[in-house]
C-alpha cells in the first residue's frame, strides 16, 4: 500500500499555492490523477519518485518510509522502487533498445530479464535498433519496458501516450491495460483524457489547485446520475456555429467527430474546449462493428 500525506508550495503564474496531497493507493491498483493543467499532478508524481522534495509530510510504501519531514528521512530516487515513464520517452539516443534496458538493470537477474521484457512489449525484432529509428508508439513501449526492468513497486506514468496519434494511443492503452492485468503492478497515471481514464483506471483522483478534491470510480465521476437516459456519451466541444434560430455544435467523442443541432439557449451553456454530455432517451442505439 502507498500512503501519501504531503504538502508543497507551488509557484504558479498566478502566485504561490500551498498544495496538500493526501492519498492512499492499494496494492495492484491502477489510479489516474486527472485535472487541469497546473493543478500539481506531475509535481505529486515527482515527489513520490523522490525527484522533488515536499515541504512536509510522509510518504510510505509497503511499510517502508520513503519520506518523513519530522524524522528527516528522504530516500534518494535510486533507493525508491519506482519506474517512471514520461511523455517525451527520455530514451538514451545512442543506445539500442536492448542497451537502454540493460543500462537500467542493477542486478544480474534484472539483466537476464531484459529479453523477456522486450518480448513482453513486442519489440524483439527491433531490439538492436536506435530510438531515432522507431515510431512514437515503439519508443514509448521501450520506455515502458525500461521502467519495469527493476521490478518496481510503483509504476508512474506521466501522460505517456499524449504525444501519440489517436490510433496508436488507443492501441497502447489496450496494451497497458493487458500489461497491468498481467503484472499487477501498482500504477499511477497522469491523464487529461476521459476515455483513457475510464478505460484504464480502477479509481481516479481529481486534482485542482494543488488539492485532491475527489477520489472514486471514473464512471461515476464522468456520468452524473442526474440524467435518466438510454444513451450517454461525453465529448469535447470543438466548435459552436450559431445560425438563428439554431446552433450546430461539433464534438469529439473518443476519436469520432459528432455534429448535432441545439437551440441557441442550449448552445450558450457550452464552451469550446470544455466537455459536454450527449444524451438521448428516445431510442435504443444501434451498435455495429466497424469493418
Ligand atoms: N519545484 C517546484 N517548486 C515550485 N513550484 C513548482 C515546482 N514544480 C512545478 N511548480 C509549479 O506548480 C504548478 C503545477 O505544476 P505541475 O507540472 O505539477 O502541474 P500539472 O497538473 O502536472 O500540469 P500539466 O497537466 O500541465 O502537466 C505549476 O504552476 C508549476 O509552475
Amino acid at each position: 500500500m502507498i500512503s501519501v500525506n504531503i504538502t508543497k508550495r507551488l509557484d504558479t503564474s498566478e502566485g504561490s499555492l500551498n498544495a496538500c496531497f493526501e492519498l492512499t493507493i492499494t496494492d495492484g491498483e491502477f489510479l489516474t490523477l486527472f485535472g487541469p493543467s497546473g493543478a500539481g499532478k506531475t509535481t505529486l508524481m515527482r515527489m513520490i519518485a523522490g525527484l522533488e522534495q515536499p515541504e512536509s509530510g510522509i510518504i510510505e510504501v509497503d511499510g517502508e518510509v520513503w519520506f518523513d519531514s519530522t524524522k528527516k528521512i528522504n530516500l534518494t530516487p535510486q533507493k525508491r522502487s519506482v519506474g517512471f515513464v514520461f511523455q517525451d520517452y527520455a530514451l538514451f539516443p545512442t543506445m539500442s533498445v536492448r542497451e537502454n534496458l540493460l543500462f537500467a538493470a542493477e542486478t544480474a537477474e534484472q539483466r537476464r530479464s531484459v529479453d523477456e521484457l522486450i518480448e513482453l512489449v513486442e519489440l524483439s525484432q527491433l531490439s538492436e535498433r536506435l530510438p531515432a529509428t522507431l515510431s512514437g508508439g515503439q519508443k514509448q513501449r521501450v520506455a515502458l519496458a525500461r521502467a519495469l526492468v527493476r521490478h518496481p513497486k510503483i509504476l508512474l506514468l506521466d501522460e505517456p501516450l499524449s504525444a501519440l496519434d489517436p490510433t496508436m494511443r488507443q492501441k497502447l492503452q489496450d496494451e497497458l491495460s493487458l500489461l497491468h492485468k498481467r503484472l499487477g503492478i501498482t500504477t499511477l497515471l497522469v491523464s487529461h483524457d476521459i476515455s483513457e481514464t475510464v478505460k484504464l483506471s480502477d479509481r481516479m483522483a481529481s486534482i485542482e489547485l494543488g488539492k485532491i478534491i475527489r477520489v472514486g470510480d471514473p464512471l461515476e465521476f464522468f456520468s452524473p446520475h442526474t440524467l435518466s437516459t438510454k444513451l450517454q456519451l461525453i465529448g469535447e466541444v470543438l466548435k459552436i456555429e450559431e445560425d438563428f434560430p439554431i446552433s450546430v455544435v461539433t464534438l469529439l467523442v473518443g476519436s469520432s467527430v459528432v455534429r448535432t443541432v441545439l437551440s441557441n439557449e442550449e448552445a450558450h451553456l457550452l464552451c469550446v474546449g470544455k466537455h459536454a454530455i450527449i444524451s438521448t432517451k428516445a431510442f435504443n442505439p444501434i451498435v455495429m462493428p466497424v469493418e
